[in-house]
């Protein structure tokens, strides 16, 4: 199976970490995500991750850190997800894409839904 390599963004400002509904049509639809998305051929890490926050929540990362990689396999699609952690940004994060933004305190992610890769995240956090 081909792996897709995905920048993640977990930001996190003051113990409160910013998460995203994915949509129902998306892969892993209708669970909890960090924002982020498939990194172009080429692009840079802290790139993709600059570009797919602006992309999604209209916001612009300016201290970006790497945090881990997960490697994972769900039974249609293997994806590796290349995981930073954001803790600074330039606007007002505003879900562009119409998806729900939740800003959870660190101790209180397990009461959200993530696809099984993020479990490895949240671990981290
Ligand atoms: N953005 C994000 N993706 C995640 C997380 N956890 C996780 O397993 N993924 C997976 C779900 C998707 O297979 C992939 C991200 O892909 P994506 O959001 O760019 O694109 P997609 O497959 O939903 O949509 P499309 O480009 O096919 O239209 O990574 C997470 O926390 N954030």
């Amino acid at each position: 199976m081909t792996v897709v390599n995905v920048a993640v963004a977990v930001i996190k400002v003051a113990d409160r970490v910013l998460i995203a509904k994915r949509s129902k049509q998306q892969h892993q639809g209708g669970l909890w995500e960090f924002p982020g998305g498939k990194i172009e051929s080429g692009e840079a890490l802290a790139d993709a991750i600059q570009r797919e926050c602006f992309e999604e929540l209209d916001i612009w990362p300016t201290k970006i850190a790497p945090l881990t990689v997960i490697e994972h396999e769900y039974t249609d699609k293997s994806v590796r997800l290349e995981v930073c952690l954001v803790s600074d940004y330039l606007g007002v994060p505003v879900g562009k894409e119409g998806q729900p933004l939740e800003w959870s305190p660190v101790g209180s992610l397990n009461n959200y839904d993530f696809p099984q890769a993020n479990k490895a995240i949240l671990k981290l956090l």
